[in-house]
């Protein structure tokens, strides 16, 4: 199970010292949608450059032009991208296949999805790397969390790996691990943190016992 650090509310400068801060417990960096709205993939080079040896994911959510967009990720140093699972098949498929070609990983944002279990299973067999539940800031507002979402793709997903992001805290950590996903993102949970450290190394640490 690999710690995915989520930065959505950051510049590129913050987001460098707060990676500092964390980067001995966590295995990818992601530079969430709202830095690449504000500061474009700029901000995944700086990453990649600033932290050559964590992986770093692009969370563009495409839903069109898959094969493009994955392509100009991958030219910023994006080692993993992700691609919404209400996008067509073709953009998911396009996307697969230029990831491919790049050595890049793709993983599949289910957020807003009506059927996840169905969905999930057509994902799945279009060879994606990852496949991701995902309770939204708009949705995690109202009182929603992706943990039931997990188990029905658990129940669904035969080839890729399994994730889960949404609000995911040191609190409720013992019921993401319970359902033993590949990958826990985690934003607010640790850059909300007064002790960002603390709270990372504790993730890592029930995190690797399981
Ligand atoms: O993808 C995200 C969100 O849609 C904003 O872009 C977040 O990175 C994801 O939800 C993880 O962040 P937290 O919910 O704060 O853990």
């Amino acid at each position: 199970m690999k710690l995915q650090l989520a930065l959505d509310l950051v510049n590129i400068p913050d987001g460098i010292t707060l990676v500092k801060e964390v980067e001995p417990y966590v295995d990818i960096v992601e530079i969430g949608t709202p830095i690449v709205i504000n500061e474009g993939l700029h901000a995944v080079k700086a990453m990649k450059e600033a932290f050559p040896h964590l992986e770093v994911l692009a969370d563009l959510k495409i839903m069109d032009a898959g094969g493009y967009e994955i392509m100009k990720a991958a030219e910023a140093g994006a080692d993993l991208v992700t691609v919404l699972g209400a996008a067509n098949d073709m953009t998911i498929k396009g996307a697969v296949e230029e990831a491919k070609k790049q050595n890049k990983k793709i993983l599949v944002d289910m957020i807003n999805v009506a059927d996840l279990e169905k969905r999930a299973r057509e994902v799945d067999a279009l060879g994606v790397d990852y496949i991701c539940v995902h309770t939204g800031y708009d949705q995690q507002a109202a009182g929603e969390n992706p943990f039931e979402d997990l188990q029905t793709i658990k129940r669904a997903v035969t080839h890729a790996k399994t994730a889960i992001a949404g609000g995911i805290k040191l609190e409720t950590l013992s019921e993401v691990i319970k359902a033993n996903p590949d990958l826990v993102i985690v934003g607010g949970g640790i850059t909300g943190a007064a002790d960002k450290a603390a709270v990372a190394s504790e993730i890592q640490r029930l995190i690797k016992q399981g």
